[in-house]
């Protein structure tokens, strides 16, 4: 069953992937459609390769969707491969830059829509990686079109450019970092709440004392047993166990050494029974066992080591005391309610106690 959860959990992963892929493909459309209408409207160069750059923003998305639908990228510590991608994107998009002209300017906020995926994604280090180059990739295009070019180039223009992109890059790893501890933040929050969460739903359903089941837990689980055993037609024994002379013990050595031996007898059971019998205190020291799928007969056995076993303990508080329990088992008949099944346990446990004790008594 957890193999299953494991499972799913790392396709909807990869689903949510591929659902990014599109978005960052139907991003990759918008950028060529304004730069095909650009080139029409002669704000771009007129011999920019509208179609070579279609052809490599296809090649970029399959490319990466390949990677993630095929879960070769699950091999690095970010399947998304947001750094590789925004770098894809931060290339392609300088490559435009190259053909803008007028444009330039309004063209820059592109650079910014690529920072956009890093923001939730990356820590304030890798905002700033990819910041960096971002500018080094802008800086590379002014320097390749100065030289190519020195009598188009507008040095206020270029400096101008240069800084606002460097202004609003500093802006991304700025905001980047703080929404990444944010999240690292509410991640850490989750994590202490589901811990919370499991140490309540433990200590609900446990006894303080011995560690073992409390008797609420016990009933919610005696009536799904025994709706079990309805439905499939499987034996079911409750046994009602209830420490001999345990007031004695109290009184002669102590409240402490009651504890001791009650919580001797909760470990002795818990090691002795099988993990599918369920175990818990009733109350006092009283206990009780269901045992789901097991003959009277086995039950009975379990039972009798489990009573001599007991039996044969030591005390650090006295060295002569031998603690023992008298029990009550019952098997279940079908289409009883748990009342009926518990009172019929009760009284073979008092037959038990009114026959001297320190023995199982079975009732049919
Ligand atoms: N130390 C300790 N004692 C407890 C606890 N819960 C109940 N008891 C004691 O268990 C004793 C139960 O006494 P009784 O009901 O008279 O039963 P008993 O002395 O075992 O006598 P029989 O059952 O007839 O053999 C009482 O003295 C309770 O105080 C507990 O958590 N710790």
């Amino acid at each position: 069953m957890p193999v299953f959860t494991v499972k799913s959990t790392a396709a909807l992963e990869r689903a949510i992937r591929l659902k990014r892929q599109l978005m960052a493909f139907y991003s990759y459309c918008l950028l060529w459609a304004g730069t095909f209408i650009g080139v029409e409207l002669a704000a771009f160069e007129p011999n920019t390769p509208t179609l070579a750059l279609l052809a490599l923003i296809v090649i970029i998305n399959v490319f990466f969707y390949l990677l993630i639908r095929t879960g070769i990228s699950e091999q690095f510590r970010d399947p998304s491969l947001t750094i590789v991608q925004m770098a894809a994107g931060i290339l392609l998009t300088t490559a435009i830059l190259h053909y803008s002209r007028e444009l330039r300017g309004a063209m820059l906020s592109i650079y910014f829509m690529v920072m956009t995926f890093g923001v939730l994604a990356l820590d304030r280090r890798r905002m700033l990686l990819i910041a960096a180059f971002t500018q080094l990739c802008f800086t590379s295009l002014l320097i390749y079109e100065w030289f190519e070019a020195p009598q188009q180039a507008i040095f206020s223009y270029l400096v101008g450019h240069w800084l606002i992109l460097a202004l609003g890059l500093g802006w991304f790893i700025y905001m980047g970092g703080y929404i990444h501890n944010l999240q690292s933040r509410v991640r850490e929050q989750r994590r202490r709440l589901h811990e919370a969460h499991n140490r309540l739903s433990a200590i609900a359903v446990r006894d303080d004392l011995t560690g073992l089941y409390n008797r609420r837990h016990f009933l919610e689980r005696l009536e799904e047993e025994m709706s079990r055993a309805n439905r499939e037609n499987n034996p079911l024994h409750l046994a009602i166990i209830d420490l001999d002379h345990f007031k004695q013990v109290n009184d002669t050595y102590g409240h402490h050494a009651g504890d001791d031996v009650l919580h001797r007898f909760a470990q002795l059971a818990a090691m002795g029974l099988r993990k599918s019998d369920l175990l818990a205190r009733y109350g006092g020291e009283e206990f009780v066992v269901l045992f789901p799928h097991t003959s009277t007969q086995a039950c009975q056995a379990a039972m009798e080591r489990l009573r001599n076993r007991f039996a044969q303990q030591h005390y650090s508080f006295s060295g002569d005391l031998r603690s023992k329990f008298s029990a009550g088992l019952t098997p279940y008949q079908p289409g009883e309610s748990a009342e009926e099944f518990i009172k019929r346990a009760d009284r073979a446990l008092y037959q038990a106690k009114d026959l001297g004790r320190n023995r199982i008594q079975l009732a049919n």
